[in-house]
């Protein structure tokens, strides 16, 4: 299978010409930049000094006629612009941004402040939430692949919900994200000596994630839900740990709660629920393409309590992106993705 990536001098198209370089079935046959077009891909990147390619600039016809399929790793508002061509030519495409994952254009303007694709393609684009919507990824050939706080927010949160064991007008997430959730553009934001030793609460209330975490468990439930999701900024590479808090039904304990994620999630090779009272931590999944999960009871308060762990960079953005390959292809979901923890 022929592939190409748009956006490989970023930190997702990079991470995905590290798994996509050992995928059995995959051959990379053109990564496409922006400002660096031109350039060695090792140049931009020396840890991948050992992958021959040229970072070239994007042309729709040329990537249909060298790639089956195209991943675009690019910012909110430009895989709108491209996809659409790609499709026509037969192309079938994953998008790791968020142009694709909700279905209203209006809600798409409103948290993004950008434009979007028509509606019909919003429609046609298929969540790639693999654990969730496997056979729907299946039949597809546009795959929105979720955002990175939506993806460990969700795995922990789903099973409850659809199960009922939480009330649904009092659900808040705290989520924690290492900086290379922010991309490889330098900013103020990210800059080390603001970053480093310092901890941060950012877009209250007003997060681009928020509309796609509800749209899902919407999805998953048939019910309207309002989220409070509050992300913060920690001065580590790597990972988010989620913490999600709902309150817990009349008689529901921590039992039924883990019962609800080991069921949920039996048969789902990249989800690890913990051992009873183990609190998942983000090295636990470093590097991985695996979620941790675990769920707890706060008896005083009756609340429940999921603690969820993502590498940001894999199972919350390339890995995923691999994994929904896998799925379209019918390849085996782990093909590529044995990717053991990086620990300590
Ligand atoms: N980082 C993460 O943990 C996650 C990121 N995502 C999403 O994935 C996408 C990529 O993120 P990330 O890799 O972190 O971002 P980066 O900023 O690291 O990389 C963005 C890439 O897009 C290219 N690019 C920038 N502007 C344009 C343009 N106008 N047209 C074509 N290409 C362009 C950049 O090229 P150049 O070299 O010129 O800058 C670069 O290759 C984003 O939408 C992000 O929100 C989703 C989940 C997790
Ligand atoms: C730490 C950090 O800044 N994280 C980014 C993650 C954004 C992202 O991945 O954007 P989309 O999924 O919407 O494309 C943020 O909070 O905006």
């Amino acid at each position: 299978m022929r592939v190409a990536i748009l956006g490989a001098t970023g930190y997702g198209g990079a991470e995905l010409v590290r798994l996509l370089r050992r995928h059995p079935e995959v051959t990379i046959t053109a990564v496409y930049g922006h400002s660096q077009s031109g350039k060695p891909l090792a140049e931009v990147f020396p840890h991948l000094m050992d992958v021959d390619v040229e970072v070239e600039p994007f042309d729709a016809s040329d990537a249909a006629a060298r790639a089956d399929v195209v991943f675009t790793a690019t910012p909110a508002g430009v895989s709108h612009t491209v996809i659409p061509a790609l499709l026509e030519r037969g192309v079938r495409c994953i998008d790791l941004s968020g142009d694709f994952r909700l279905k209203r254009r209006e809600t798409y303007r409103q948290w993004y402040g950008k434009e979007t694709a028509e509606e019909a393609l919003l429609a046609r684009a298929v969540y790639g939430l693999a654990e969730w919507f496997a056979d729907a990824v299946r039949g597809a050939d546009l795959v929105a692949n979720p955002g990175c706080y939506p993806t460990a927010t969700l795995l922990g949160l789903l099973p409850l919900v659809k199960e009922g064991l939480v009330e649904d007008d009092d659900i808040v997430v705290d989520a924690k994200s290492g900086v290379s959730g922010a991309g490889r553009s330098p900013g103020l934001a990210t800059h080390f000596s603001e970053v480093n030793e310092n901890l941060t609460a950012y877009k209250i209330g007003v997060h681009q994630h928020i509309p796609e975490m509800e749209q899902t468990v919407t999805a998953v439930t048939g019910r309207a839900v309002r989220l409070t999701f509050i992300p913060h900024l920690v001065p580590m590479t790597r990972g988010i740990l989620a913490t999600i808090y709902a309150r817990a039904k009349a008689g529901v304990t921590e039992r039924h709660l883990r019962e609800a994620l080991v069921a949920a999630y039996a048969d789902k090779p990249f989800v690890r629920v913990r051992p009873a009272g183990v609190v998942p931590r983000t090295k636990d999944v470093y590097g991985s393409n695996y979620c941790d999960l675990n769920a707890f009871f706060d008896a005083r308060t009756g609340r429940a309590v999921v603690v969820a762990v993502i590498d940001n960079l894999v199972k919350g953005a390339a890995g995923q992106a691999v994994q929904n390959l896998n799925m379209m292809m019918g390849w085996p979901e782990t093909l590529g993705l044995d990717l053991g923890p990086v620990f300590p």
